[in-house]
């Protein structure tokens, strides 16, 4: 994120990280089971969420999921290239012929969990039943306070580049509903900091 909490400009543009620090994310992209985004994440920026800015073998792509309620998840996009499996999760609002899509060719396997929104709770089951016990949530602002507000996070690791956007339609790192009072705020216990080439990292253990 910017210095301001901004995760994309408010037209969307997000090169926000270093070099040093896309290496970093890759590194851990290479350590974890599976990495999750939102659909508006996949929307925005078309990611392919493998391990490809550093060495890396093909088993070393994290399981690749996406929260997409309605399964809007165009069949064209490169998260559902053949580099890496998928798993795309929608609610009971996906329309069948949707799903159908995804699934062809075994571009992606698509589970059904929660009435209108993706319940996480369920999802995280899922993907505990699949074996897949580390993973890590690549945004976007929704989704990360969906995760949080249902108690799913473990620990945050924050990149803060020298940059300040501004912008109140821009995104931030947490966006969604928001709590009224700051007694209710996410708490959370400093494990870590330190600069990445111009980037400054930090670490957090969510309390
Ligand atoms: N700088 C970064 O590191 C970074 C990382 C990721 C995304 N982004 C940016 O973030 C923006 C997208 O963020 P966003 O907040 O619009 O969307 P998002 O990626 O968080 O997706 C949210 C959408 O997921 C769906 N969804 C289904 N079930 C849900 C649930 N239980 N909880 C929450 N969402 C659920 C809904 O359709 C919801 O609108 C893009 O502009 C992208 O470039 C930046
Ligand atoms: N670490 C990081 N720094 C950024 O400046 C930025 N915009 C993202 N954004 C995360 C989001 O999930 C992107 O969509 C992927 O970083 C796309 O990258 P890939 O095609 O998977 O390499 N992540």
């Amino acid at each position: 994120m910017t210095l301001d909490g901004k995760i994309a400009t408010q037209k969307g543009s997000s090169e926000i990280s270093g070099q040093e620090d896309l290496l970093r994310v890759h590194r851990l992209r290479k350590e974890m089971d599976g990495i999750m985004v939102g659909i508006n994440t996949v929307l925005a920026d078309d990611p392919r969420l493998t391990v490809h800015k550093i060495s890396s073998n093909p088993e070393d792509n994290p399981l690749r999921v996406v929260v997409d309620s309605k399964a809007r998840t165009p069949p064209e996009y490169r998260i559902l290239n053949p580099e890496a499996p998928t798993l795309i999760a929608v609610s009971q609002e996906a329309s069948p012929d949707k799903i159908k899509a995804l699934e062809e060719d075994g571009k992606a396997e698509v589970i059904i969990c929660g009435d209108k929104q993706v319940d996480l709770n369920c999802l995280m089951d899922e993907l505990g039943n699949k074996g897949i016990k580390t993973l890590m949530l690549e945004g976007g602002s929704t989704l990360n306070y969906s995760m949080l507000g249902a108690g799913l996070v473990n620990e945050i690791r924050v990149c803060i580049a020298p940059m300040i956007a501004g912008g109140v339609k821009a995104k931030t790192l947490v966006d969604g509903k928001g709590v009224d009072y700051m007694k209710d705020a996410f708490r959370l216990n400093l494990k870590k900091s330190y600069s990445l080439g111009k980037d400054l990292i930090i670490e957090y253990e969510v309390l």
